[in-house]
C-alpha cells in the first residue's frame, strides 16, 4: 500500500501548454441526477468544470435544466432520457461519468444500459453511487472500456459480496482484477486499487461527511483523468486533494461542504502544480 502525499499533486498537475483550446483538455459527459437529486449531478458537473475539464455536457432529467443552467452556466444539457437520439454525446467523449443522483428504478435501469451499450473500449467511464448498485443488484455486465468504480463501502458490498466488516486489502484486491477495474473504496481513508498498485489517502476529515461528497469526488476525477495523462496518477492526484482542500477549510469551519470545495479546485490546483 502506498501511502498518498502532497508529491502525488505536484507529479500530476502540469502547467497547461499555451498551445491549447478546450478540447485539449477533455470532453466530459456526465449522466445522472433524477428529478430528486438534481444536486448530485450538478455536483458533479461541476467539480469535473471546476477541476478543468475543457467541455463538459451533463445528461440528466429534463426537470433540472434550469437548475443545471443556473448553478453551472458552463455545462451543456442534454435529456438523459434519449441517449440513443444523442449517441454522439457519448461515443465522442473521452470520459464518461455514470451514476450520481440516477436512482435505482427501471427507468434508471433503461438509461444506464443505454449508455453501457455506446461505450468504446478506449473510453474512461467513471461509474459511481446509483450506477454501482444497479450494477450489482441487476447483474449488469461491465463494458470493455478503461473503467473506475468508486463505491463506498455498502456499494462495495452490493458489487463485491464482500460485507462492510470483511472487507481487507487481499479480498477487495482480488475482486478489483477480476472486475478488471480500477477500484476507489471510499471511506474515511480511502483505498485506491490499480492492476499493479494500491494507493491509501492520508488525508481527509469527518468534516467532510456531508451528501454529496462523493459526488464531487467522481467529477473531480473525471476532470484530472480527461487532462492528465496517467489514469492512475490522475485519480490519485484527484481524491487526494478533494480530501486536502476538506482538511484545509475544516481548520477554520466544522463541517465542510461540497461546493466549497469545488470553488477552491482552481486555487489548490495552481498552489500544487508542478514548478
Ligand atoms: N443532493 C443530492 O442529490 C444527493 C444525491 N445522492 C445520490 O443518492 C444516491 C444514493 O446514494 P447513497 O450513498 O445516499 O445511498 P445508498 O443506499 O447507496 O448507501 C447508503 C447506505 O450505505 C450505508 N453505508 C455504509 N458504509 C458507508 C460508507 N462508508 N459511506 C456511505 N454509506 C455507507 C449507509 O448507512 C446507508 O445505509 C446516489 O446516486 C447518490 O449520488 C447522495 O449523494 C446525497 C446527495
Ligand atoms: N469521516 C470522513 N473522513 C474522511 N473522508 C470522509 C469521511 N466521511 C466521508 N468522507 C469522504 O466523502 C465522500 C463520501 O462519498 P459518498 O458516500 O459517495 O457521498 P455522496 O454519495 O453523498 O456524494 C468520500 O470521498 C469519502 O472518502
Ligand atoms: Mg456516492
Amino acid at each position: 500500500m502506498i501511502n498518498l502525499s502532497d508529491k502525488i499533486l505536484e507529479e500530476t498537475i502540469i502547467k497547461r501548454p499555451n498551445k491549447s483550446y478546450k478540447g485539449t483538455f477533455g470532453r466530459i459527459t456526465l449522466i445522472g441526477g433524477n428529478k430528486n437529486f438534481a444536486g448530485a449531478i450538478i455536483m458533479a458537473s461541476s467539480a469535473a468544470v471546476y477541476a478543468g475539464a475543457g467541455l463538459v455536457t451533463t445528461m440528466t432529467d429534463k426537470n433540472n435544466k434550469t437548475a443545471l443552467n443556473e448553478a453551472l452556466p458552463e455545462a451543456m444539457y442534454a435529456d438523459y432520457k434519449k441517449i440513443t437520439d444523442n449517441k454522439a454525446l457519448i461515443q465522442n467523449a473521452d470520459v464518461i461519468v455514470i451514476g450520481p443522483g440516477l436512482g435505482t428504478n427501471e427507468s434508471s435501469e433503461k438509461i444506464l444500459r443505454n449508455v453501457l451499450k455506446l461505450i468504446g473500449k478506449n473510453q474512461k467511464l467513471i461509474i459511481d453511487g446509483s450506477a454501482i448498485t444497479l450494477i450489482a443488484k441487476r447483474k449488469i455486465k461491465l463494458p470493455q472500456a478503461k473503467i473506475i468504480l468508486t463505491p463506498h463501502q455498502m456499494e462495495w458490498q452490493r458489487l463485491s459480496g464482500i460485507k462492510i466488516d470483511e472487507q481487507n486489502y487481499t479480498v477487495n484486491k482480488k475482486c478489483q482484477e477480476k472486475l478488471n477495474a480500477i477500484v476507489v473504496l471510499k471511506s474515511h481513508r480511502t483505498e485506491i486499487y490499480t492492476n499493479d498498485k494500491c494507493f491509501k489517502n492520508t488525508v481527509g476529515t469527518p468534516a467532510q461527511a456531508t451528501g454529496g461528497m462523493g459526488d464531487t469526488l467522481a467529477g473531480m476525477i473525471a476532470g484530472f483523468i480527461g487532462q492528465f495523462k496517467q489514469t492512475e496518477q490522475a485519480v490519485s492526484a484527484a481524491i487526494y486533494m478533494h480530501s486536502k482542500i476538506a482538511e484545509e477549510l475544516s481548520k477554520n469551519q466544522y463541517v465542510v461542504l461540497p461546493h466549497q470545495i469545488i470553488n477552491n479546485i482552481p486555487y489548490y490546483m495552481k498552489k500544487y502544480q508542478k514548478k
